[in-house]
Order: structure tokens, then sequence, then C-alpha cells
């Protein structure tokens, strides 16, 4: 239904958006992730007409959006937004949400209809006559939600829509959003700097960095099977270590650490540089000498380098030859007798590695 093909953005000298390329299906809910400056908000204000690319085109049902004014109009007409500050005008709700409708020339009955329909769809039922600007910006970004969807769009695009809300205030919107998406087969284009939240709302991401998409897939995949060393960073995979392709066989690597050996499913050229990505929760902590090696499993001697809580958990890193933390409960903190300087063994199995090619900047 989008098409992205081969978007670029250049502002002056900088080129913010290099050759961003998707294909986003109907109904689909997408995400579209990346650090602060990556160019997520850019490429939103593309696709909602607020700018022009200065390379490739965006398609929306085989029709390039920026051709000329009768493909803008027809893109208006099918597309709400919301931004992550919402502007609140000085009036009343309804007046707030009817913009869209008036703009359209709509009735004023099929306005009343419309927006009390619309504010119902957000949970504001009775809303109506209130001032906007005296709302909180929980409610407020839902009356954005409800002033997109009034003029039930067939896609519906969100800049960043929880940035600025409360962790309750944004369980509701994204509770909203599945059931839009859900309910109504709106197809939904978001950005988000979380990539917690992407894995909770969308069908499939893309991870925006240095002006492409790093990867784009299912939120498994970006978290499992990250295309690059910066990707798995990204996703908040806490072991990235450099190694180099020491044996390499039919179906597993074995890669030298810094010196130490780490066994591993993939296979990759002898000598070659990689990157093994190994997710903390993989990661098991035993007494030492409490672990064995296998084809199949690491076991790594080593000494506990720190322990540090982190919500219900503790992050223990042990010093292997190099550093792999892990997460443990504070039970199994407390169980181990774990602190800086236990003697432990560090295990995980070979499958648990995930190995990509190591990027020279
Ligand atoms: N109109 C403009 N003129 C010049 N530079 C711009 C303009 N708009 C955006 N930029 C630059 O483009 C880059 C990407 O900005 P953008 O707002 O798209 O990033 P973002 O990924 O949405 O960031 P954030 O997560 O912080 O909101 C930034 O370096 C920004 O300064």
């Amino acid at each position: 239904m989008i098409e992205l093909a081969d978007v670029s953005k250049q502002f002056d000298d900088k080129t913010v958006l290099d050759g961003v390329t998707a294909r986003i299906g109907r109904g689909e809910i997408f995400a579209v992730i990346g650090p602060s400056g990556s160019g997520k908000s850019t490429l939103l204000r593309l696709i909602d007409l607020l700018d022009t690319p200065t390379g490739g085109a965006i398609r929306i049902d085989g029709v390039d959006i920026h051709a000329g004014k009768e493909q803008s109009l027809r893109t208006r007409r099918m597309m709400g937004m919301v931004f992550q500050k919402p502007a609140a005008f000085n009036s009343t709700v309804t007046e707030n949400v009817a913009i869209g409708l008036r703009f359209r020339g709509a009735s004023e009955s099929v306005i009343r209809k419309k927006t009390r329909d619309a504010l119902a769809l957000v949970g504001l039922a009775g809303y109506e006559d209130r001032r906007a600007r005296t709302l909180s910006g929980g409610e407020m970004q839902r009356v954005a939600l409800a002033r997109a969807m009034v003029i039930e769009p067939e896609i519906l695009l969100m800049d960043e829509p929880t940035a600025n809300l409360d962790p309750v205030s944004v369980e509701k919107i994204e509770e909203l959003v599945l059931r839009i998406n859900r309910d109504l087969g709106t197809t939904i284009l978001f950005s988000t700097h979380d990539m917690y939240q992407g894995q909770r709302l969308a069908h499939r991401i893309g991870v925006l960095m240095k002006g492409v998409f790093a990867q784009v897939g299912s939120p498994r995949d970006i978290f499992t099977v990250p295309a690059s060393s910066e990707v798995a960073r990204f996703v908040g995979t806490e072991n990235v270590v450099e190694g180099v392709v020491e044996a390499d066989g039919n179906d597993f690597s074995v890669v030298d650490v810094g010196g130490v050996r780490v066994r591993t499913k993939f296979s990759f050229g002898r000598g070659e540089n990689v990157c093994l990505c190994i997710r903390s929760e993989d990661i098991r902590i035993a007494p030492a000498g409490g672990g064995k090696a296998t084809p199949g499993k690491n076991a790594l001697p080593g000494i506990v380098a720190s322990v540090s809580p982190r919500g219900p958990f503790s992050r223990v890193t042990v010093d292997c030859g190099f550093a792999l933390s892990s997460v443990l409960s504070w039970k199994a903190v407390d169980d181990l007798d774990l602190r800086e300087g236990s003697r432990v063994t560090a295990s995980f199995t070979a499958e648990s590695v995930h190995v990509v090619r190591a990027t020279r900047n």
C-alpha cells in the first residue's frame, strides 16, 4: 500500500535520509525506530506531505504522492496524522476534533455525529464542550488521535505519539492504536525511539540508522537476529563483542575473542572479523566449575566484576577475559552468593550467539 522507494532528503549540505526503501502493506502496523536525529520525523513529514523528498519516491497504491496537486489532495483525504506535541486550539474539544471535517465542508449535523463517534472511540465521550487547553497531556493526545480518526483515514501516521506522556497514558494510547488497527483495519505507520513500544505494537519494524533502514523485519527478528552490531546495540543486546573466526565447520564457528574461544552455530570464513551478539537473558551463571563445555555449549570461567540492581533483577557482569553481562533475579544472586570477586562459570549455548560481520566506520 505504501511504498518508500529509495527516498532521500537533504537539508542544505546535510543528508538525513539516503535511500530509504520499504513496503508497508494494507492493514499493517509498521514502526520506524531509530536513535534521536536519525530522521524518523523527517520521513513521516515526507509521507504526510509536509515536505518533499530530494530523491526517490513515496507511492500510495502506486501513486507518487508528490507528483502534483491532484495526487497530494487524494493522499490528504486518505491520511490522518498525530504529532509528538499535539497543537491544542483555544476552543472546545469538539472544534479541535472537527477541523478535518470543516476543511472538507461537512454539514453541522455530520460534524456533530462524527466528532462524537471519534471522541467515543478514544474514550473521551462527554468531553465535547471542554476547553481543549484545560486537558491533561494524555487527554490532549487522545483528542489529537480523535482529530486524525474523525476523517476515517485509511492510513494513520503518528510521530512519537507517546514521547511526552506518563506510563498510564502511554498504555491507553497503545491500546487505542491496537484497537483502531484491529477494528477499523487502518494501516498505521508510527515512529518511536522506544524499541519496546515497537515490539508491543508493530507487525514489522524498520530500524532507521545513518539515513537508511539498517533492518526491516518482525520485532522477533530484530531482537534475535539483528542485521548488524549497531542494530544489536540499539535494541538492547548487552553483549556485543568483537572477535576473529578461528575455526569454521559446516554449521558452526569457533571465534577467538581476545584469547577466549567462543562456539557459535554460525558458519563464517576463517580469519574473518565478526561481532558476537549475546543477549544477557541467555547467559546462565553457576558457581566456579559448575558448567561443562560441550560442542553445543560454552562454559567460560570468570570472576564477577559487578552486581547492579535493575528493577526486580540484577545485572551481573563477569570478566571472562572479556566482559559478559547476565540478568538474574535477586533470589538467584542471593542463592549463588554473588558479589564482586566471586568465581563463577558463565554458560550459554552456541545457538544463542548471533554472529554479524564486524563493521568498521
Ligand atoms: N528543516 C530542517 N532543516 C535543517 N535540518 C533539519 C530540518 N529538519 C530536520 N533536520 C535535521 O535532520 C536530522 C533528523 O531530524 P529528525 O527530527 O527527522 O530526527 P528524529 O529521528 O525524528 O529525531 P528525534 O528522535 O530526536 O525526534 C536532525 O539532525 C535535524 O537537525
